[in-house]
């Protein structure tokens, strides 16, 4: 049985604010580390362990990697930091208190600002404080990839050949992953393994700090998901 495991960080420091983060590079909270040593407790009573991981260029996916990497004492094997699995960019949205957004324009409009498949968000200038260009962490891509707005759909174009060109391959010569990422890289990611279609994803949630775990037949289709709680070791079938 071929296995991969995603993660999204634990919680934020503006999740716990309720603020769109997106690109912004906001640490975990003291909840979201507690989360993350869980998980690799979870993952290590369970059996698990890893031969690489990859993680985006956002330290709450780095910090959650290297904690659940640390309660499983693996801190040492290789890890990629890859942009094309940082969280959808959510363009001048970044910062905003959700609540604040909702009351300003409409429950509705804000839904389909953050669950809709094709929508993008206001999108930043290329000035912005907040816009990727203006982040030397990113000056090695080509400025073209980069984007100041995004839908799923959209986010869905770096991510899937990311993982198809990436990631799928190592996969495939028989290594054990682990994917430390965001909530809406892995919907896109779990949209494209399970087929699901564009309504199907709309209600589709990750919680923090929660593996989910794919098992995969021989050709590496996926069989079933799992989350990884205490209550579902010796019992993997959700
Ligand atoms: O703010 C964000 O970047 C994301 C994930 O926390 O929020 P949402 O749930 O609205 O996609």
């Amino acid at each position: 049985m071929n296995k991969l495991v995603l993660i999204r960080h634990g919680q934020s420091e503006w999740n716990l604010e309720n603020r769109f983060t997106g690109w912004q590079d906001v640490d975990l909270s003291e909840k979201g580390k507690a989360e993350a040593v869980q998980a690799g407790k979870l993952l290590a009573q369970a059996g698990f362990t890893f031969d690489i991981a990859y993680t985006s260029m956002l330290k709450r996916a780095i910090k959650t990697l290297h904690l659940v990497l640390e309660s499983m004492d693996l801190l040492w094997i290789p890890e990629v930091k890859a942009w094309q699995l940082n969280e959808r960019y959510y363009g001048a949205l970044q910062g905003l208190n959700k609540a604040d957004t909702i009351e300003k324009y409409s429950p509705e409009q804000v839904l389909t600002w953050r669950r809709s498949f094709t929508v993008q968000p206001p999108a930043v200038t290329a000035e912005d404080i907040r816009s990727p260009l203006k982040d030397i962490r990113y000056a090695a891509i080509d400025p073209s990839l980069l984007p100041l707005t995004e839908s799923l759909e959209t986010m869905m174009e770096r991510v899937i050949p990311y993982y198809q060109n990436e990631i799928s391959p190592a996969l495939k010569s028989g290594k054990h992953i682990l994917i430390a990422a965001h909530g809406n890289t892995l919907r896109g990611l779990v949209k494209y393994l399970d087929h699901l279609s564009e309504e199907d994803i709309v209600s589709y949630e990750i919680p923090t700090g929660i593996p989910l775990v794919y098992e995969m037949d021989d050709s590496f289709v996926p069989l079933q998901k799992y989350f990884l709680h205490s209550d579902t070791i010796g019992n993997t079938v959700l």
